[in-house]
């Protein structure tokens, strides 16, 4: 980190500060982890190396004792299983012979046992475990890593210490049992009961989560990232970090001056200040008090915001004040309030409208909050969202459900609510799902439409560059194709020229929002990523497809 220093905050610890001007897009720095792991729900499966996470492309596997009998090698794509004892999965013989795999095996399988019994993170208690073998090994770096880590874990331990008891609880099982199977001093000094739980804060202060490499972004792995660990957290990031397998790019994604603090954000941007700052408890035990969380309308992009029930009334009173296009409605929006005492979370609704009196938790507001929970809880459940293929219409309770709240609080939201774009992307993908079952241009029209909508509502909150505007314009870009497709298609089965040059014309427009789509998530991926990342060489190669098609029209 050669253009930046480390300073002491009074309230935060530390923070990293730049020295030199750093321009939108550039590589800020990379590193590898200290140690990572995948997450607990890819630890029994072979889809990502149980050492350093890369993913198994090919999804094949042989067994070890196979490899070692031939006298071809595997080929080098092929993932191979341990037979030491963990029975994990790996991307090569490399990793699967690494020292610190070696060394962790024979205790893996006790963890993972511990880890159900006290209804521990699978995958923490095990990233635990890797974390101190690896100080064994490599105790200059820990030191520098990850013994540098939490200087916030007192606050931490004082506010979670239900769940770090039984962090408590499965070591000292562990080392009940290592002590009763008379294991040797040297292995048992390892086991250090405060030293284990001291990893597991730095863990849940300073891990990072690796994201999958395709569009359905997953989170699958989680690591020690020292560099990037002392980056302190922003709604308003001015950087963002990627990671593969066990790298981590840092890019900014605004201009940063000399003096100012690098930031990135902690939590899922495209989420209310309320989601929000309940993340950021949960997970970080800390309120964020940026201003996108200090905004009453998060900066105009009203992201929490409701129509104000006493604005309406005043405004529905006075017939030059309606207008259909929400320019002149006023909203409320949580200010939130978080009680360390009984931790627990109250909201107060402000308006955005300085003259208006009505602010309070007024029983028409909290009604309308209570409707907004509910739709919310309708656009994420997943069964509702699961497709069953033995059942008829999977999606028409969905629908019917949808359609109530529909004409009950939609037009009650800001068009940049929340909700509005959960329900976009929700729409977006059912019909998505109906067009490939029913095949229909119509509903093929109608998915198009909504994921328009998506693309709007992210482009207005986000302001900068985010993965989550890259994936929306891909994805409209994507569905746009099978648009196209479509319209092709019906075009070919017409003789009557006139309707052929109506639907060139469709097709035509397509092949614009095709190449438009692709050249913007192309552009945002370089500005994101940088231009050597497999996600925009990826969408370069298909922007410049799109547009070579678009050409040759
Ligand atoms: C990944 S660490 C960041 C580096 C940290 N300042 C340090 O000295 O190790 C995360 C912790 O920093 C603190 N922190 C980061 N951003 C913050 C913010 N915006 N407001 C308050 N505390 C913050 C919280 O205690 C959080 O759990």
């Amino acid at each position: 980190m050669n253009k930046f220093k480390i300073e002491q905050d009074n309230n935060r610890g530390r923070k990293v500060i730049a020295t030199e001007e750093c321009r939108k897009g550039q590589l800020l720095f990379q590193e590898e982890s200290f140690v990572s792991i995948p997450l607990e729900s890819f630890l029994q499966d072979n889809k990502y190396c149980y050492l350093c996470c890369a993913p198994n492309v090919s999804g094949t596997i042989v067994n070890t004792a196979t490899v070692a009998d031939q006298t071809t090698p595997a080929p080098q794509s092929t993932f191979i299983q341990c037979n030491y004892g963990c029975s994990m999965y790996f991307c090569g013989s490399d990793c699967a012979n690494d020292m610190t795999h070696q060394l962790e095996c024979s205790f893996v399988n006790k963890f993972i046992q511990s880890a159900l019994d006290f209804n521990c993170d699978i995958s923490m208690s095990l990233l635990g475990l890797r974390t101190i073998i690896k100080n064994k090994l490599d105790e200059e770096k820990y030191k520098q890593t990850v013994g540098n880590l939490s200087v916030q874990k007192d606050n931490f331990i004082k506010n979670n210490k239900a769940i770090i008891d039984r962090y408590y609880q499965l070591i000292d099982v562990i080392i009940d049992q290592l002590v009763k199977e008379n294991t040797a001093e040297n292995i048992l000094s390892i086991f250090n009961r405060e030293e284990y739980t001291n990893v597991i804060c730095s863990i849940m202060i300073n891990s990072f989560a690796g994201i999958s490499n395709d569009f359905r972004r997953l989170p699958i792995s989680n690591g020690f990232f020292y560099q990037a660990a002392l980056l302190n957290h922003n709604c308003e990031p001015n950087s963002l970090f990627f990671i593969q397998k066990n790298v981590l790019q840092m890019v900014a994604v605004q201009d940063v001056k000399p003096g100012q603090q690098l930031l990135d954000c902690y939590t899922d941007l495209l989420t209310p200040t309320l989601e929000r700052q309940k993340n950021l408890i949960k997970s970080k035990n800390f309120v964020c008090d940026c201003s996108r969380c200090t905004s009453p309308t998060e900066n105009d992009r009203f992201f929490s915001s409701i129509e104000c029930v006493f604005c309406s009334f005043t405004q529905g009173n006075n017939s030059n004040a309606t207008d259909a296009n929400n320019t002149s409605k006023y909203y409320v929006s949580p200010k939130v309030i978080y009680n360390w005492e009984t931790q627990s979370f109250s909201t107060t609704w402000r308006c955005n409208n300085r003259s208006c009196s009505g602010q309070a938790n007024s029983r028409e507001i909290m009604s309308l909050v209570q409707q907004v929970d509910s739709f919310h809880e309708l656009l994420n459940n997943k069964e509702l969202l699961t497709v069953d293929s033995n059942t008829i219409d999977p999606y028409g309770q969905f629908l019917k459900q949808l359609s109530k709240f529909e004409s009950g609080i939609l037009n009650k939201l800001h068009p940049n609510h929340y909700c509005c774009l959960l329900y976009n992307l929700r729409l977006s993908k059912v019909y998505e799902y109906l067009t490939s079952t029913a095949d229909s241009l119509e509903y093929l029209l109608w998915s198009v439409s909504h994921y328009k909508e998506v693309s709007r509502i992210v482009e207005s909150v986000i302001r900068h560059p985010s993965s989550e505007a890259i994936d929306s314009f891909y994805h409209l870009g994507r569905i746009s194709e099978k648009c196209l497709l479509s319209l092709i298609h019906q075009r070919n089965a017409f003789t009557d020229q006139e309707m052929i040059d109506r639907l060139n014309v469709e097709i035509k427009k397509y092949l614009e929002l095709i190449a438009t789509s692709y050249q913007k998530s192309s552009d945002l991926a370089t500005i994101c990523y940088g231009d050597s990342n497999t996600k925009s060489m990826l969408l370069k190669e298909l922007s410049l497809k799109s547009n070579m098609n678009k050409l040759s029209l």
